[in-house]
């Protein structure tokens, strides 16, 4: 049976000899693990559970933000597959993440994105290096997993994950990194996913272990059914992750149905990315078939709509203010008047 005794586990133990900090169970979004309030415990504490879209380039961020979503998810997944083309299987390395977030939260400042940090590229040498490299970046959190390389999709079959113990060394590893920034560390583990080997207590013995060694929510990735995550809801301490993933192994729910399952953010990784692949295989299909798009216009943004979106008139009236005109009506770069000289 799955109980909280677990988290006084020999394993949780023995990474408290190690010298990481035991944290006391965090019931609401108060605070940081470091005790600093970060944007991302703002934000669950003002939405209770915060939707979190997965968003894999400028253009899907400027269309979450303009939707009304309040903050991003830089999926791995997506960005392996929209940048490299390749599946999610480690082939992306931390620095490409690192220049895609870096992207996003320069088109859209204004939606605060947590990046997938994968495992973190390696050992915690590693992870330090790549979650300082996201806070540059301008992320305000990552998801760093237990999956042992090769990783994989968190909803395939045959993945393994590393020693609890080891990636709690990871996870202290990312906290110190992370030092005063404003910057949210979510700890995934992939146990439960892991076939025959390991099951849900396994999973929910590392997330606690994980809270522990500074946390500032776990994932349980991969549960199979809404009493599983009912039982996440209830076992694992402090702030929680669900990732719902379309045509995955775990029952897709609402916001306010994970809320009252016990969580505080509900994942959509790969919403947007599975309906941009939908609408380009549809339209491309068009063009191959018809060779124009005329008879069928509607999976089409406008031509208004989409440069509304990216924010056209705005930059051409700021090129106005900075530039004149000339007998031709080419903009020029508008040059001061040379200061006067005093003598
Ligand atoms: C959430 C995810 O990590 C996919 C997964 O492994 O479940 C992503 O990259 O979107
Ligand atoms: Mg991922």
């Amino acid at each position: 049976m799955i109980t909280s005794s677990l988290q006084s586990s020999s394993s949780a133990r023995a990474v408290s000899r190690r010298g990481v900090a035991r944290r006391s169970v965090r019931c609401a979004a108060a605070n940081g693990s470091n005790g600093h309030r970060t944007t991302f415990h703002r934000l669950i504490e003002e939405n209770g559970c915060l939707l979190l879209p997965g968003v894999y380039d400028a253009l899907s961020a400027k269309a979450a933000y303009k939707q009304g979503i309040k903050a991003g998810f830089v999926s791995g997944y997506a960005v392996s597959a929209t940048v490299i083309g390749e599946p999610d299987l480690g082939l992306l390395t931390p620095p490409e993440m690192a220049r895609k977030a870096g992207q996003i939260s320069g088109a859209v400042p204004t939606l605060p994105i947590i990046a997938d940090a994968d495992t973190g590229g390696g050992t915690v040498l590693n992870v330090q290096r790549t979650i300082r490299q996201l806070i540059t970046a301008g992320c305000k959190g990552c998801f760093l997993e237990d999956q042992a390389w090769p990783k994989r999709i968190g909803h395939m079959r045959n993945k393994e994950v590393i020693g609890m113990e080891e990636f709690a060394a990871k996870i202290a590893a990312a906290r110190e990194a992370i030092g005063d920034s404003d910057f949210f560390l979510v700890a995934r583990t992939d146990a439960r996913g892991t076939s025959a080997k390991y099951g849900l207590e396994e999973a929910v013995k590392r997330a606690n272990l994980y809270a522990d060694a500074g946390a500032d929510a776990t994932f349980v990735e991969a549960p199979r059914s809404t009493e599983e995550l009912a039982i996440i809801g209830r076992e694992t301490k402090g702030l929680r992750v669900c990732n719902m993933m379309e045509g995955g192994i775990t029952p897709l729910h609402t916001p306010e149905e994970l809320k009252a399952l016990g969580f505080h953010m509900a994942v959509y990784p790969l919403a947007g990315l599975y309906a941009a692949t939908r609408a380009l295989l549809d339209v491309y299909g068009t063009l191959s078939a018809k060779g124009t798009t005329r008879d069928d216009m509607s999976g089409l943004a406008h031509f208004d709509e989409f440069n509304d979106l990216i924010g056209l008139e705005e930059k051409i009236r700021t090129e106005e203010r900075l530039s004149v005109r000339d007998a031709s009506d080419k903009l020029h770069v508008r040059v001061r008047a040379p200061v006067k000289e005093l003598n």
